[in-house]
């Protein structure tokens, strides 16, 4: 099974906890007093459900407290729960109230389990109450007219229709607030966060699969004189034109994210140290030859880098960018617009 955390989910963990340990204590609440009652009234199938419910509602509630599978656990939840709700309203002995609960569903289900799923689980269970609806109080004229039946399919579609369009919008706002969250500003690449998280599922990925994984580390040379000479907001632009040349060059799998400064950090999936090399000459080459006209000026930078690969240079992000580091700062001793190779600094490219 595929073990990354997908950050959405992880996201929404806290929240869900919260919305099922609610409910799971309202249910034995709720299983305690109807099952009292369904015995006094002799209907001891569903008073039977009931109890089994509330005990259930005990352990799922015990199970959660440090669990790493909390969607399996709702699951494992909500489906004995609504359909014991819908058995409960199948029972002939069962009154008409029973069939609120329906109501429910859509709220729990859109809040407990995301707009996919929640919406296929709340047409499923709604279906099959409106069909014992129906079923019950056909030999009812009373329920069985065209107000009382629009007015409960009405209702029960907005219940639906609001929850789907909050989780939705909730859904929507939670990406849009992640992105800003992992995204430098400037100029869109990832930030030091992101970087952080993808190392970290390139990484198991990486053991997983025995494959290699690299980072370089870039620097732009002298990068002070651009703004010196041609004020800040040259120096953004130079900053955004250098983004651009890392994502015309990089793969989808890789990710360039700004560490800060005019210091660039690129994580390398399925890339050995040799490879990421190649990538980072290539990188070099593109910025050196590619100069940025801003106002008549023309701007041109170059790049210093270092290579580390995980393994061979560390095993995690901070040991990888610390090695790349020492190579970048002896690019830098070196004369800049150079790229110090892992492992062999004697290979370093000359540039001139
Ligand atoms: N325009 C702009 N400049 C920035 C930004 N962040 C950092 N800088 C500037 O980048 C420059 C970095 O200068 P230094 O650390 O001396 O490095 P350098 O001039 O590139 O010299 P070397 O790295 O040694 O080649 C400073 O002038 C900072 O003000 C930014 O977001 N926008």
């Amino acid at each position: 099974m595929d073990s990354y955390k997908d950050p959405l989910k992880e996201l929404a963990r806290p929240y869900r906890k919260a919305v099922l340990k609610a409910l799971l204590v309202l249910c034995v609440i709720g299983a305690t007093l109807f099952s009292a009652m369904n015995l006094m009234r002799g209907s001891y199938p569903l008073a039977f459900v009931e109890i089994a419910m509330g005990i259930y509602s005990i352990i799922v509630y015990r199970a959660i407290r440090n669990t790493r599978h909390l969607e399996r656990w709702i699951i494992a939840y909500l489906i004995p729960f609504f359909t014991a709700m819908v058995f409960a309203m199948a029972t002939p002995r069962a009154t008409s109230a029973v069939h609120a609960w329906v109501l429910l569903i859509p709220i729990i289900s859109h809040l407990l389990m995301g707009r996919r799923l929640g919406l296929a689980v709340s047409v499923f269970y709604m279906g099959i109450a409106a069909v014992i609806f129906v079923y019950r109080h056909l030999d009812q004229p009373d329920m069985m007219q065209a107000l009382p039946i629009t007015n409960i399919a009405v209702i029960s579609l907005c219940i639906l229709v609001f929850s789907h369009v909050y989780e939705v919008t909730r859904e929507t706002s939670e990406r849009q607030l992640m992105k800003l969250a992992q995204t430098d500003p400037l100029t869109g690449l990832a930030n030091r966060a992101r970087l952080s998280d993808v190392f970290e599922q390139e990484k198991q990925r990486a053991r997983r699969y025995s494959s290699p994984v690299s980072v370089l580390i870039l620097d732009l040379d002298h990068f002070k004189d651009v703004n010196d000479n041609h004020g800040h907001e040259t120096g953004d632009l130079t900053l955004q034109h250098v983004a651009r040349i890392f994502r015309e060059c990089l793969r989808a799998t890789d990710v360039a994210a700004r560490l800060g400064g005019e210091e660039f950090g690129i994580l390398l999936s399925n890339t050995n140290s040799r490879q990421a090399m190649e990538v980072a000459e290539k990188i070099r080459i593109a910025v050196a030859s590619t100069p940025l006209t801003v106002a008549n000026n023309v701007i041109r930078v170059t790049l210093s880098g270092g290579v580390a690969e995980l393994g061979t240079d560390g095993d995690t992000l901070r040991e990888l960018v610390r090695e790349a580091d020492i190579r970048l700062y002896k690019a830098k001793e070196d004369g800049r617009n150079r790229i110090i190779p892992a492992l062999s600094p004697s290979t370093a490219t000359a540039n001139t």
